[in-house]
């Protein structure tokens, strides 16, 4: 018996480099699957995660808002998305964001370490930075003494008196409906005094002081930099290595946010060492606190640098999406008017006692931060251990997204939800605050401040400016958009706050009365 070698190789060697090749491409495949693709995980009691798309994304960039909501009714109110190595769960349920952020807040309060927002520019601080710990809530109880619903009441003829130079300046610059103006400018300083005053005791008596223009745009920077899902290296952290431009975009607000802020708290300082006069406001309860409460300097700065950060692009925000829907909602207009005009009459504009008395505005103001809330995502929280709910897993160290988008667009909730119609919250006498208390999930007003222990505590201060801003704009104007500059309701700027594409209206005077109110009030100086 002979043996053709020749013919078993010729019948092996083809076999042999199939299976070479298959390897080849197998393993390394095998190395970088779970790199690209979703990863089976489960608890030892056999719950697994939500489901969600089967790839890892590396970022989210535009309008991502919309990828959430696909998702959302696709895979449930409850759906995980990996990016790059990072887990995210979404909720879009409001039973779900209560049981979760709210009833368990102990284990769903965190915030993820983002390499640009949380290293790279507030480096843990500033509150919103600051993962869920004695550190938080030291900083956190330091400005609830200035921020506080209470305290909100001392500062109530401070936000009356920059509603007024609002509409004033807004008269002046426009003048009196002639000229078309941009409002991002005057509703930015607005909300830019408020909260400098808060922290400072100091406001900018122009349009034109330098601080407005470093302020704002220190604050869309930080925006536009700072997107929950828009860093590629916020997921892949051996890019972190990686010096790129963007990153000295982050390392130059940081800078920025120490030097203005930090040059104020050192003149505020100086005045208190040298025996001046400084006023009862937040820097100086910080300077008082510091060595008790050991806090370093950065603390101090971010600390005064979070109330125009967190509080002026936000705030301002809805003042500008306000004015951008009204023109096109004559008849909500109407009604606003009408019932001021029966409630407040026209010999006076409305203040804060009012506000209950004016249950239409409200509504307006409600709904405004229902259909562009500033923060579709609100700033996501971050476990701090395993969680198992209804079936799903929830490990330590998942971001956790309340998807306000989905949620505010809820048919059941909201019937019509892409209408613009204030009547659905007539008859809701709650304020925001009060409303993120009630048992029943289903009933809270909006989400626009978040949820759980992690809620905004700026909302109270937020509340009054904008009922304050937004009343007094109704009562003062009519409001008309040019006919060739159409107003996008769609587009927006900002990768984690959003505020409307630059835009230009026309405010007509509405009644005789504004010119004699506006004399009332003038510009003042308050610094020290
Ligand atoms: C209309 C105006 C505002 C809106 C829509 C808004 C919205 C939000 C949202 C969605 C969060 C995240 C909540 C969460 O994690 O669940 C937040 C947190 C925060 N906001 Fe506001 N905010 C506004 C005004 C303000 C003001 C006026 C201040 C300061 C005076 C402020 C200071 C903060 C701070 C410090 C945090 C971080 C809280 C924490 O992490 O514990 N905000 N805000």
């Amino acid at each position: 018996m002979s043996f053709n070698l020749g013919n078993i190789t010729r019948l092996a060697y083809p076999r042999l480099n199939d299976f070479l090749i298959a390897v080849m491409v197998a393993t390394p495949l095998y190395f970088l699957a779970p790199i690209f693709l979703r990863v089976r995980i489960s608890d030892r009691n056999g719950n697994t995660l939500p489901p969600g798309p089967p790839i890892r994304y590396a970022f989210l960039r535009n309008y991502p808002e919309r990828a959430l909501d696909y998702w959302a009714k696709k895979y449930g109110p409850l759906f995980s998305i990996w990016m790059g190595s990072q887990l995210f769960v979404v909720i879009s349920d409001p039973q779900i964001a209560r049981d979760l952020l709210v009833t368990q807040g102990a284990t769903f309060s965190s915030r993820k370490r983002y390499f640009m927002k949380n290293q790279v520019i507030l480096r843990g601080r500033a509150i919103t930075a600051s993962e869920y710990g004695d550190k938080w809530r030291q900083h956190r109880r330091i400005v609830a003494q200035v921020l506080a619903p209470k305290a909100m009441q001392g500062f109530a003829s401070i936000m009356e008196y920059e509603s007024h130079i609002l509409i004033k300046s807004l008269y002046e610059e426009g003048q009196k409906g002639k000229l078309p103006i941009n409002p991002a400018h005057y509703a930015g300083r607005f909300a830019l005094n408020n909260m400098l005053i808060i922290s400072f005791g100091m406001r900018t008596d122009s349009s034109s002081d330098p601080l407005v223009e470093k302020a704002l745009i220190l604050a869309m920077e930080f925006m536009d930099l700072t997107g929950p899902w828009s860093n590629v290296v916020d997921f892949f952290e051996p890019l972190q290595w990686i010096p790129t431009a963007k990153r000295s975009r982050g390392h130059k607000v940081h800078d920025g946010l120490i030097n203005v802020y930090g040059s104020m708290i050192r003149r505020f300082q100086s005045r208190m060492d040298s025996g001046g006069e400084v006023p009862d406001f937040l820097v100086k309860t910080l300077i008082q606190c510091r060595e008790e409460e050991g806090l370093d300097w950065e603390d101090i700065c971010m600390l005064a640098a979070v109330f125009t950060l967190g509080g002026v692009p936000s705030t301002s925000g809805i003042i500008q999406w306000f004015l951008a829907l009204i023109p096109s909602h004559p008849d909500i207009a109407a009604k606003a008017y009408e019932e001021l005009d029966r409630v407040v009459g026209r010999e006076r504009w409305p203040n804060i006692d009012d506000e209950f008395n004016l249950p239409y505005i409200r509504a307006i103001i409600k709904e405004v931060q229902r259909v562009h809330a500033p923060f579709w995502m609100a700033t996501p929280h971050y476990t701090s251990q395993d969680f198992a709910y209804k079936g799903n897993f929830i490990p330590k160290d998942t971001a956790v997204v309340l998807n306000c988008y989905t949620l505010h667009h809820n048919e059941e909730r909201y019937p019509d939800p892409f209408t613009f119609k204030p009547e659905r919250y007539l008859g809701d006498d709650l304020s925001c605050a009060e409303s993120a208390k009630l048992g029943n999930a289903m009933d809270r007003d909006h989400w626009t401040f978040g949820a759980g222990r992690r809620i905004c505590p700026g909302l109270p201060a937020a509340e009054r400016e904008l009922w304050l801003a937004i009343s007094r704009l109704l009562w003062a104007y009519t409001f008309h958009a040019l006919p060739d500059e159409p107003i996008s309701l769609e587009e927006y700027d900002g990768k984690s706050g959003r505020t409307p594409r630059a835009y230009r209206l026309r405010l007509v005077p509405r009644l005789e009365t504004l010119s004699l109110i506006l004399k009332q009030a003038d510009e003042v100086k308050i610094s020290w």
